[in-house]
């Protein structure tokens, strides 16, 4: 379903977990800031009103969503470690760029996922324009960083 059927923010709250004990780590790409910042807030406040303590989300920033899944990988290696967010945005330029970004991220970061035997989120928005990523990112069709932290939650409830 077309995310402009749906909002990214609403979602069932049925047998979630309790996740006050558990860590997340968050991988934020510096790329396109303004959105990936955005995506972070969404993804904080939606962990945290969930039951998750601040003390156990540990932020780390990337230069760009490429380094993502490297990101992810550091750490997810970390046994402590309960689940992994992945966060960032990629905007069609005029060339194929945006498209082995994209391919290398998604299949970069479900690796890294399966490796460590964990869940490490895709919460990497990859709009054509600007305002299609603000309007993901706490605008008119949510924000993905909820979508991809009660993902992360309902996977530690699997
Ligand atoms: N154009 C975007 C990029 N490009 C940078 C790459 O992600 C990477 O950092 C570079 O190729 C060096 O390895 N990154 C984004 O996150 N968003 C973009 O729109
Ligand atoms: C997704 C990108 O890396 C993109 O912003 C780069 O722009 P361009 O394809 O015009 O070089």
């Amino acid at each position: 379903m077309a995310t402009s059927l749906k909002s990214l923010s609403e979602y069932s709250t049925n047998n979630l977990p309790d996740i006050s004990q558990k860590k997340f780590g968050i991988v934020v790409s510096e790329w396109n800031d303004q959105i990936t910042d955005a995506l972070f807030s969404g993804a904080l406040e939606t962990l945290l009103s969930h039951g998750a303590q601040k003390s156990n989300i540990y932020r780390k920033d990337v230069p760009g969503s490429f380094e993502l899944t490297l990101g992810a990988q550091w750490l997810a290696e970390q046994e402590a470690i309960d689940a992994v967010i992945c966060l960032g945005c990629v905007i069609q330029g005029e060339t194929r760029h945006f498209d082995f970004i994209c391919d290398a991220v998604a299949h970069g970061i479900t690796n890294v996922g399966l490796k460590f035997n964990k869940p490490v989120i895709f919460g990497v928005l990859t709009p054509d324009t600007m305002q299609q990523a603000l309007d993901r990112a706490g605008g008119k069709h949510g924000n993905k960083g909820d979508e991809a932290a009660i993902t992360a939650i309902k996977m530690l409830g699997f």
